[in-house]
Formats: C-alpha cells, structure tokens, sequence
C-alpha cells in the first residue's frame, strides 16, 4: 500500500504585519495583515509593485502561528492579488476557523466564488482610464452581498464619470457599501469628496487611512 505523502500547503508571502486598518469600512481596527506575493494584473498606479515578486514560501501552519503571535482579532488577506494563490481558499477559511475576523482585498479580475462566506470580500472594480487595466469580472457583481464591500480607485474626472456610471447601471450601492478612493499622490482627495457631495452619490468617500499615518511605507 503506497502511502500518501500529504504536501504541505504552501503559499508564497511579502509580508506579515500589525498595523492600524487604512481602508475599507474596517478602517481604523488594528489589524494583521497577510501579504501574498504575485498579481496577473498591473494596474498603473498600483502602491504595491513589492508585492509583484519575490516573498517566501510558507507552510499554512507557520502563517496561522505567525498571525496568532500579532494577537489581533481582524485579519485582512491582501497582496498582491491574494486570489491568484491556489492555497489563498484554504488560507482564509483556517482564519475564519481559528476564529479571526476576516477580510479580503482583491482585484475584482478573478472569481470570488469560492471565498469562504465567513469572509468580508473587499472587491476592486478598476476603472479602465487610470488602471490601464480592464480585468473586471463582472460576473462577480451578483455574488456580493451586504457583508462584502466593493472600491473604486480613481485618478482623475474620467474615472469618477465611469464610476458613476458603473453605480448606476449595475445598482452596485443596493448590494454592498461603494468605497471611492483617490489615487494617493494624484486625486485630490478634497476634488472628490466635493464630486460626491453633489452628485449625492450612494458612497462612502475613503481615504487611506495608513498613509496620513505613516506616508507610503512598506509594511504599514
Ligand atoms: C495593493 S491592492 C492589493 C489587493 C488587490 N490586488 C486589489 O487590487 O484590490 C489593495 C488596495 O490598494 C488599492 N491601491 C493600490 N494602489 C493605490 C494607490 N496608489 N492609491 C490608492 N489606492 C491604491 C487597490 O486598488 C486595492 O483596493
Ligand atoms: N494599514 C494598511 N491598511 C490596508 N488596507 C488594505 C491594504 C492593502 O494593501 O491591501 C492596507 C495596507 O497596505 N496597510
Ligand atoms: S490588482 Fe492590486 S496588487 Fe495587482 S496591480 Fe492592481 S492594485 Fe496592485
Ligand atoms: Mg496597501
């Protein structure tokens, strides 16, 4: 009888850390993050291009003993595109049965189909203008629900106008809340609180929270 020889699950991390939730209707919780390594996508002002390559690769086990030593209830999974991880599914639901508060940060390009339903799924739609990227699965929009949370980027009028487009042709703000956030560095955060006031748009207007804090540094 051949045994089988279980293969560790394995995923590819930049990084672990602590820190004070910067996005997201969780902003402001102290959170763990799990940074996976690798993204299909590029969108043009992506803050994260560390995350592109590189990492370590690790066993599921010594990730959930890493996040347990932080001691922190929320947890949020991001990268990277933390989807495109074959072993991401497993990831999140041993957080969701370890007991964390759980959250995902994902593109909006690949299926969140098989998150598990314990987990918040903050999904991207990126505006095609700015992102230089038209990988929106649109598919995923009737999988969200009031738990989940969908986020727009935007860099300049352009985006805004497809956003609010978007908004209104798919009725995005009756599933989930609708987060717009400026470009750090190229929308002026004020330009689109004032867009949004006078279009009483059916959003919630985010800024990123840890880089007033801490300016863009990594692993904030
Ligand atoms: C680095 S991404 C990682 C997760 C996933 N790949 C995604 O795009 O959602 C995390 C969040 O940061 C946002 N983001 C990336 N660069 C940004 C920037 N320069 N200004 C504002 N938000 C940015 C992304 O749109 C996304 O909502
Ligand atoms: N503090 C902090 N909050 C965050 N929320 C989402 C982040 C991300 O990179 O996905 C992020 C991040 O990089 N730092
Ligand atoms: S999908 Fe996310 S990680 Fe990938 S390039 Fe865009 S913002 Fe960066
Ligand atoms: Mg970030």
């Amino acid at each position: 009888m051949t045994e089988v020889v279980r293969q560790p699950v394995k995923l590819r991390l930049t990084e672990i850390f602590a820190s004070i939730q910067g996005e997201s209707t969780r902003v402001g919780l102290p959170t763990t993050f799990v940074r996976l390594t690798g993204c299909p996508l590029r969108c043009s002002w992506c803050d994260t291009a560390y995350a592109f390559t590189g990492g370590e690769a690790r066993a599921l086990s010594d990730v959930l003993d890493d996040v347990a030593a932080l001691g922190l209830r929320h947890v949020c999974v991001t990268g990277g595109e933390p989807l495109a991880q074959k072993y991401c599914l497993a990831l999140l639901t041993a957080l969701c049965d370890a007991g964390y508060s759980v959250s995902l940060e994902t593109s909006g390009a690949l299926d969140i189909g098989g998150v598990d339903p314990r987990v918040s799924r903050v999904m991207d739609l990126k505006a095609p203008g700015s992102a230089e990227v038209t990988r929106n699965r649109l598919e995923n929009i009737p999988l969200l629900r009031a738990r989940d949370e969908l986020k727009i980027v935007l860099a300049d009028q352009a985006d805004y106008d497809w956003a609010r487009a978007m908004i209104a042709d798919h009725d995005l703000a009756a599933r989930c809340p609708v987060l717009l956030s400026p470009v750090a560095g190229t929308l002026d955060p004020a330009q689109l609180a004032e867009w949004i006031v006078r279009d009483r748009l059916p959003v919630r207007f985010q800024l990123q929270l840890h880089k007033i804090l801490w300016n863009d540094a990594r692993g904030r």
